[in-house]
């Protein structure tokens, strides 16, 4: 096993891509690319057995896609060349695979339910992460049987998160998906835009009294949360008076404890996490508190433990039985061969709908990159755009392009058999949907078959071509256990994709610029005369701006 940070690094020769497996894979293409779905389903009336899997309570329909047995053996010799299971094993184990940051990526560590010892510079990490977690248990165990109490002595019934990006999306994703178990007196905010509208509208409807903030930053210097945190805070002074109050009001969740401290916060009320645990896969940390306030800690394990399991299911199952890694070889067949630039992720279940949005920082920014591990830049596609919404209402907005559009828009349809409403009519309806939707991408309907139907001309706007590929994840139900398998089933996908195309999925250079340059700006929009810094657009907006400002200095 590789232990140096020099033997992390490898050559170009070295890379998946360049090996002769893609040369197979790409001969192998051109058999398959004209193959109908249609004829593939009716020559094989074992496809749905031959390509489903299921594990734990999802279950992944994987027939509808463009491959055939070939196909699969392929990519998965790929994905054997690219070493994904000596990878897997150094990602677990706590090998520092994020290169450019010299940091361990141990998720995972946060969810190890079986407490196996993990290890980071000699170090087990297990006796922090669980008594982080007993912390936050406790903590939110006295905000929600009503022990915790505001500066006026009432209990706490509403919390705001600020945080932005890795600090936001995850909490708030899981949040809205556990909705059926959150306390019936807490309700969760979460204000992650510097658009100051964000944050105003939503004090608005707050009381101070009984309102409780988390300030959710891993690096506790995010502009964006820093400045609503501050502008949160001066308005509850405003209104409790006292700073002896904050502490009864203000939490912090980050690894920057001398900024904790820095900002007023009692580093007694902050929880901590670790340098080796990436912002987009934090939900699993501290930065998970809302939803321990919302849902309780039983809930927030069993959270952590679906996510375990899935871990467990990805660690030791062959890879061509790994759920994380046919999804995974799916999207490369996809970008790599078929040229698919997107990926649709189409979640039937209304408490799903910020998956996708969780899902595109996930995945774009681990994944969207084009200089790989070894600093080589790539000559292959790498991370798709990641879009999608609820399906039905996407089936009324967006779904035309998907059947008749002329680009190939993979998507992974997301439904659980359950209604957690109990509303079986509705959700009948909702399968139908999602059953049909699937059904009519793959079959699509032919010439004949349209003019069958006896459709009024002209005929041609009225045939499908179909063969346009999905998978369909269908889950028991969307429970804590069952959400932490789903999500953490996108985390390793990620992970192997960013193995195959030999990217550092764990850093995000690409964010940096924009900010050091905003820093830049920021004190140029109240300058007294005209900017002339910059490239000529540049300066011709800031000029408009600077005239156009109300406020001090405009
Ligand atoms: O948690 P924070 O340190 O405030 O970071 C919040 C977010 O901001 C950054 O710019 C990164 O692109 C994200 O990966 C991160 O999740």
């Amino acid at each position: 096993m590789q232990t140096t940070q020099e033997s992390l690094s490898g050559n170009n020769q070295q890379v998946p891509f360049h090996q002769p497996i893609c040369a197979e894979l790409r001969q192998h293409y051109q058999s398959v690319r004209d193959l109908h779905l249609r004829d593939l389903f009716a020559a094989d009336p074992q496809r749905f057995e031959r390509f489903s899997l299921q594990v734990g309570s999802i279950l992944l329909d994987y027939s509808k896609n463009r491959i055939t047995a070939d196909t699969l053996k392929l990519l998965m010799q790929l994905a054997a060349t690219a070493d994904v299971a000596g990878w897997r094993e150094r990602m677990f184990q706590g090998e520092k695979i994020n290169n450019t940051e010299h940091r361990s990526v141990l998720h995972t560590a946060l969810r190890n339910r079986s407490n196996t010892p993990v290890m980071v510079d000699g170090e087990n990490v297990m006796p922090a992460v669980n008594a982080v977690l007993e912390q936050m248990g406790k903590f939110a165990e006295r905000v929600r049987n009503g022990e915790w109490l505001g500066y006026t002595g009432k209990p706490i019934v509403d919390v705001v998160n600020i945080g932005i990006g890795g600090s936001d999306l995850g909490p708030h994703m899981v949040y809205q998906a556990l909705k059926a178990y959150r306390h019936p007196r807490l309700d969760m905010h979460y204000i992650s835009n510097v658009d100051g509208a964000h944050v105003v509208e939503k004090l608005e409807s707050l009381d101070p009294e009984t309102t409780l903030f988390i300030v959710a930053s891993k690096t506790f210097t995010t502009q964006e949360t820093m400045t609503n945190a501050h502008y949160a805070r001066e308005w509850f002074l405003q209104r409790a008076g006292d700073e002896a109050h904050i502490a009864k009001h203000f939490v912090a969740v980050s690894t920057n404890q001398d900024a904790v401290a820095g900002f007023g916060i009692d580093t007694a009320n902050m929880f901590e996490f670790w340098d080796w645990v990436g912002g987009r896969y934090s939900l699993w940390s501290a930065i998970g508190l809302s939803i321990v306030l919302a849902v309780g800690a039983d809930n927030f394990a069993a959270l952590l433990g679906g996510a375990h399991d899935m871990d467990k299911h990805f660690r030791s199952a062959p890879l061509e039985q790994n759920m994380p890694v046919i999804l995974a070889m799916l999207g490369v067949w996809y970008s790599n061969f078929f040229g698919a630039e997107s990926q649709a992720v189409l979640p039937y279940d209304h408490y799903l709908r910020s998956l996708p949005l969780y899902l595109q920082q996930a995945d774009m920014e681990s994944n969207g990159k084009s200089v790989d591990r070894d600093s080589n830049t790539v000559d292959y596609s790498t991370g798709p755009i990641i879009w999608g919404t609820t399906g039905i209402n996407g089936q009324h907005a967006f779904y035309q392009l998907i059947h008749q559009g002329t680009r190939l828009i993979p998507a992974d349809f997301i439904i659980s058999a359950t209604a957690p409403t109990g509303l079986h009519e509705h959700h009948d309806i909702l399968m139908a949907n999602f059953l049909a939707q699937t059904e009519a991408l793959m079959h699509g309907r032919t010439l004949e078959e349209t003019i069958a139907n006896g459709v009024p001309a002209p005929v041609a706007p009225k045939v499908f071509a179909g063969n346009h590929p999905s998978n369909a994840l269908l889950l028991d139900a969307l429970t804590p256990h069952s959400l932490g398998m789903l999500i953490a089933l996108y985390e390793h996908k990620i992970f192997v994709q960013g193995i195959v195309w030999n990217l550092n999925s764990y850093d995000q250079w690409g964010v940096e610029l924009g900010k050091q340059l905003a820093k830049r700006i920021q004190p140029e929009l109240q300058a007294s005369t005209a900017v002339t810094t910059h490239d000529a657009s540049t300066n011709g907006l800031i000029n408009h701006y600077r005239r156009l400002r109300t406020g001090t200095g405009g």
